[in-house]
Parts: structure tokens; C-alpha cells; sequence
């Protein structure tokens, strides 16, 4: 095999028609680049006859969105291919199925899942999931439990933790998560209309300190093997079906990380959605955006303390009360990094569809300022919080007040 270089559209198509078993030597195959993310090549592949289909991820040697002054490790490659095999090993149905990995290309080659939607753009499309919380709640179930030391050998998940040792991408969390929104650094990228806001935000030392226990967290927790980047431009979904995708942010961390970010991204589009929908049609999908969000959290803890109750591999953990206090050590976490995936889509580098696609700036300042309202009130609140109703209560105190113009 070629030593690294990008792929052309030409060069993928060469490559897929080269795998073993997939296409016809002499299909038709067509290739287009569809890549939407910030950091990668997405080839789509197709043989015009069968229709036979199939994804090649290529690893660049930079993050695509900044380009190449900002270089990246390849090796984020591997870490997605690897933490697809656990993940797909432990969740086979809710997660894209891997077919190879070419190390010296930096390539993963996938199923392709066209027939379903990105998540974000069905919710942006004002889409519904009836089974979205019953999917991605037993995918972080099962992923988070079985990679930690409850339900898993000790000794082999320290030996899993090296081989996501991932100091890169943690680095792009630590920094555009955990630091660039609460200081006016030059990562940042905000609306002017916010400023005063923002302003607020690189002032409020009550907000940083809460912000550091949860970058503490981040930093020294490793609890489970995380996607790391759970958010919903990383599943893709039809009304039955629910696939993860895209962990190469992966390494072993929090596990409220992963929690939090689904979660904070269902309110993120639902801060959006005042700048989408008025009236009855608005508050039925507000409604059906929380009952999501919390449901995720119910029925995460349900499956969770289950397999603690059956697959629990360490004697001691099963001392009466520790169960309740790592689970509400565990809510408290996803809150909290919910609220910080929250306020760095609106102060930082990266944003979300959901608000910046709003076409009325009027509205879109809105959503951006009740999203930070969120976002900072779950944060400020985290080490609190004994109930999910309580995020509930936030985010309806924080929409009325939006609305009041307070
Ligand atoms: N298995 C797949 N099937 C179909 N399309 C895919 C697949 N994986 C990725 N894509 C497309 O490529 C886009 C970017 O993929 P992603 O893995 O998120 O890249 P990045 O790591 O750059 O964010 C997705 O939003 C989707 O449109
Ligand atoms: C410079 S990477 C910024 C941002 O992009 C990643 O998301 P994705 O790879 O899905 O586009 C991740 O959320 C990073 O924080």
C-alpha cells in the first residue's frame, strides 16, 4: 500500500473497488466527497448497476476547518476504527458497522447509511424520533459500563486506556470546551449582537470555577472509554433506527461527557426552535425535545443500574450506597458538561446548524442568548442538582424569561 496521502475522488474509487468481496471487478462505480464534519474526507462510493454502496473516512493531516496551520495526528484514525470495534462489539445495532482500516492511509471504510439522516438536520427539520431515547440511552449504557472498571477487569481496562491515550483531540476539548469561551481568546467566534453577554460570561469567576471542576474532571477521570464527541452530528437516525458514528474524539474520560453532550445538543436545538416554529406547533416541539432530553437520562439510569445489579464485576462496588452516590455523582456530571457543550456551540470556534442556519437575526440573537442562558444554569448548578426534573425546571425558567425579554 501507497505511503499517506489524500485521496482523490479517483484514488478512493480505485481503493473500493479493491476491497475484498464488495463490488463486481467491472461495476460502474461512482465517488463523491461528502464530508460536512470539521475535520475529515468522506468518500461516497457507488456501483450505478447494484447500487451497492459503501463510506471511506480519510484522517487528514490537519483539522479540515481550520486548515493546514492547525496540523492533527492521523493516528485519530486508528482511534476511530478501534473504539468502532468496541463499540460495534458492544452495541451492534447503534452503531455504524466497520468494514476495514488502512493505517497507512489513515482510512476507515464503513457501511453506508444514506438512508438515514443525520440527527442534527432531522431535528433542525423539526423531524421526530420516538425511539431515540430508547437507542442512544442503551448505547451509553452499555458502552460506558462495560469499558469501566464496574464492568470490565481492572487490569485490562488500564491496558485499554493506553491504547486511547488520545492527547490531541483531548486537547481541541480542553481547549474550545473548557477554556477558549470564558476568556476572549482568538479561537472564539461569536455574533456582535451577544457581546454584552459574552462579556458577562469572561467576567463571571462563579462560572469559571464550576467550569474548572468539570475541566478537572476531564481531565483526570478515566471513568470509561467516551465517544468523546456524542453529539447529534454523530448519529444518524430514521424513526426506527438510531447509528453512531464518528468516535474519534474517543479516549477513556467522564462518563457524563457523553451524557451531557447528546443531551446538551437536544437543548440546543430546542433553544433553536424560537427561531423556527411560533405558537402550538413550537411548544409541541419544545415538549417533545425535554420529554427526549430527560427521558435519555431515565431510562440511561434504569439500563445502567441494571447491568450494575447483573454484570458487576467488582466486589466492593457492591457496597449498599455507593451505587446511589455514583449515579448522582454521575447526573451531576452530565449537567454540568451539558451546560459547557452548550456555551462553547455559541462563544466558540465551532458552532451548531440549529441556531446559525436561523435566518432572522433577530430570532437567531435570541436563541443564542437563551442557549447561554441554559448552558450557564446547568453549569452553575451541577453540584446541586439531585433530580433530571430540575434541568427541566432551568430550561422552562430560562425559555419564560427569554420570552419576557428579561
Ligand atoms: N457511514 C456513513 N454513511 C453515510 N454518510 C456518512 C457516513 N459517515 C459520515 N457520513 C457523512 O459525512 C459527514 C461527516 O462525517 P463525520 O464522521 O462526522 O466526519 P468528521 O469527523 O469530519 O466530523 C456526515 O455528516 C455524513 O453526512
Ligand atoms: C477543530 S475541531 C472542532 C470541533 O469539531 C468536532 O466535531 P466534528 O468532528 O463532528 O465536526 C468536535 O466537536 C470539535 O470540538
Amino acid at each position: 500500500m501507497s505511503s499517506y496521502h489524500a485521496l482523490s475522488e479517483q484514488e478512493a474509487t480505485a481503493y473500493a473497488r479493491r476491497l475484498p468481496d464488495f463490488f463486481a471487478p467491472d461495476a460502474e462505480l461512482s465517488c463523491r466527497e461528502i464530508g460536512d464534519g470539521n475535520l475529515n474526507l468522506v468518500f461516497h462510493i457507488q456501483d450505478q448497476g447494484s447500487g451497492k454502496s459503501v463510506i471511506l473516512k480519510q484522517a487528514l493531516p490537519y483539522a479540515k476547518v481550520v486548515g493546514e496551520s492547525w496540523p492533527l495526528t492521523l493516528d485519530r484514525a486508528r482511534i476511530e476504527s478501534e473504539a468502532l470495534a468496541v463499540q460495534g462489539r458492544l452495541c451492534p445495532e447503534l452503531t455504524v458497522r466497520l468494514i476495514a482500516y488502512e493505517p497507512e492511509l489513515a482510512l476507515t471504510v464503513m457501511e453506508d447509511l444514506s438512508d438515514h439522516v443525520i440527527m442534527r438536520r432531522g431535528l433542525i427539520e423539526g423531524r421526530r424520533y420516538p425511539h431515540f431515547a430508547e437507542h442512544i440511552s442503551e448505547f451509553l449504557a452499555r458502552t460506558l459500563f462495560f469499558t469501566s472498571d464496574l464492568g470490565m477487569n481492572q487490569q485490562e481496562k488500564k491496558i485499554q486506556t493506553g491504547r486511547f491515550i488520545n492527547p490531541e483531540l483531548c486537547k481541541i476539548t480542553e481547549d474550545l470546551i473548557f477554556d477558549d469561551p470564558y476568556t476572549d481568546s482568538e479561537n472564539n467566534s461569536f455574533d456582535e449582537a451577544i457581546r454584552d453577554e459574552v462579556e458577562r460570561i469572561w467576567q463571571d469567576s462563579a462560572l469559571h470555577l464550576e467550569v474548572m471542576l468539570l475541566r478537572q474532571k476531564f481531565l483526570t477521570e478515566g471513568q470509561a472509554l467516551l465517544h468523546g464527541d456524542l453529539h447529534t452530528g454523530s448519529v444518524f437516525v430514521t424513526e426506527t433506527s438510531t447509528k453512531v458514528i464518528d468516535p474519534e474524539f474517543a479516549y477513556y474520560g467522564p462518563m457524563g461527557f457523553d451524557v451531557g453532550a447528546i443531551i446538551a445538543n437536544l437543548l440546543l436545538n430546542y433553544a433553536a426552535q424560537t427561531g423556527w416554529k411560533e405558537g402550538a406547533d413550537l411548544a409541541d416541539y419544545r415538549s417533545y425535545l425535554l420529554q427526549t432530553a430527560t427521558s435519555i437520562w431515565e431510562q440511561f439510569h434504569v439500563k445502567f443500574s441494571s447491568l450494575w445489579d447483573e454484570q458487576l464485576v467488582d466486589r466492593m462496588a457492591a457496597t449498599p450506597g455507593y451505587k446511589e452516590h455514583y449515579m448522582k455523582q454521575l447526573l451531576q456530571d452530565t449537567v454540568g458538561f451539558a451546560g459547557c457543550k452548550m456555551v462553547r456551540r455559541i462563544i466558540g470556534l465551532s458552532h451548531v446548524a440549529d441556531i446559525d442556519t436561523i435566518p432572522d437575526a433577530s430570532r437567531k440573537e435570541k436563541a443564542q442568548r437563551l442557549a447561554l442562558a441554559i448552558g450557564k444554569t446547568l453549569i452553575k448548578r451541577n453540584r446541586s442538582l439531585a433530580s433530571i426534573d430540575e434541568v427541566l425546571d432551568i430550561v422552562q425558567t430560562q425559555w419564560s424569561a427569554i420570552e419576557q425579554g428579561k
